[in-house]
């Protein structure tokens, strides 16, 4: 039967997958890096301190001191395809669809800065999609990656008269297909090494140690997903935490701490990874890869490599289906 003439426009009914990362400054220099930290740095899930202390602080010193420092950095990572945390995620987003097929519609979304997440759930919806899995890719779960994505996903549903139905990616920190995925692609860019390294520094992003006193589960899930990889993996493992901000006490042992200090302990041949991050960016290819390996070398250390992040590299792309179509059971017909 058709609609009557003055019926609004029946789309296809579909399904939307909505991958999330952190977000990124558009160019690497001053002002648009300090746009994004602005932005970024503003957000109180991420900076927990009240706001009448932090807005000086923020506005006073740090975006007036931190870009220069930061444009710095994103210049050394920046690719012909623009920052890599981007350019990999959009690739993610593609090859997702490609294994997905039709029936799902597959998109990506930044919390910060451009592609907001709001204009990416609109433009499922407006696309026919009633059924939207929000899928911030954090393996581990933090108020101030996770619960922040989420948050604005929500939101964006609050002006709408016909809301789709969301779901959200739940932490995979210990999912057999990640650890899988880690052991597989780690054990195979060590074996391509030119050197046997002596262990494997599991680097995670750190947070306020306090966070983890108030109840965040996120130095738990890292624990879990080093000690779940560690049994597994054919080298010894140590686990750190990297990108220490401000002058709190953070989650320990510090990533630079521990590399300094390997070679006065006789190890002197390093790999080193970072499993909390779904693709590669500023804090893995420069802080790791570049300032890391100063810190190892300067202190004595001979064999330095920086492994991959699962990217969109086959083995990552296995998990990422393997846990979207868990969470779209129910909403597409099993593979
Ligand atoms: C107090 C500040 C910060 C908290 C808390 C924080 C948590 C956190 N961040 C990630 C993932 C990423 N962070 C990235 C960059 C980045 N992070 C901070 C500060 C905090 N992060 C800053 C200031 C920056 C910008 C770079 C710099 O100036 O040092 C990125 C990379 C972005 C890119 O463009 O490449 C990611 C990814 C997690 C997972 C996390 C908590 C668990
Ligand atoms: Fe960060
Ligand atoms: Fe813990």
């Amino acid at each position: 039967m058709q609609p009557p003439p003055d019926h609004p426009p029946i789309k296809p009914r579909k399904v939307g997958v909505l991958l999330i990362n952190l977000g990124t400054p558009d160019a690497p220099d001053v002002g648009s890096v300090r746009r994004y930290l602005a932005e970024f740095l503003s957000d109180p899930r991420v900076i927990e301190v009240p706001r009448l202390v932090w807005k000086p602080i923020l506005h006073g010193i740090i975006l007036r001191t931190r870009p220069a420092k930061s444009a710095h950095a994103y210049s050394q990572v920046w690719t012909e395809e623009g920052s890599p945390l981007a350019a990999i995620t959009r690739k993610q987003a593609q090859k997702l669809q490609e294994r997905l097929g039709d029936e799902v519609m597959v998109d990506w979304a930044m919390r910060y800065g451009t592609r907001p997440i709001a204009e990416g759930v609109e433009k499922l919806k407006e696309a026919g999609c009633e059924r939207i899995l929000v899928a911030p890719l954090y393996p581990q779960y933090c108020a101030a990656t996770t619960a922040t994505a989420n948050d604005v996903a929500f939101a964006a549903l609050a002006g709408m008269r016909w809301q789709p139905a969301l779901r959200t990616l739940p932490p995979y920190h210990d999912s057999e297909d990640y650890i899988a995925a880690l052991h597989r692609d780690l054990e195979r860019q060590i074996a391509a090494l030119d050197f046997v390294p002596e262990r494997l520094l599991l680097s995670y992003h750190g947070m306020p140690e306090r966070t983890l006193r108030k109840g965040d589960p996120y130095h738990c899930h890292c624990r879990k997903t080093a000690r779940l990889l560690s049994e597994r993996m054919s080298i010894p493992t140590d686990t750190s935490f990297q990108s220490r901000f401000g002058r709190d006490k953070w989650l320990e042992p510090a990533t630079d701490d521990v590399l300094k200090a390997y070679p006065a302990r006789g190890i002197t041949r390093v790999a080193i990874a970072a499993p909390g991050f779904s693709a590669d960016c500023i804090e893995t290819v420069e802080e790791l890869g570049i300032r890391g390996k100063e810190d190892f070398e300067e202190a004595g250390g001979t064999h330095f490599a920086r492994l991959d992040c699962l990217n969109d590299g086959d083995e990552g792309m296995v998990m990422l289906e393997a846990i979207v179509r868990r969470e779209l059971a129910g909403w597409i017909s099993p593979a």
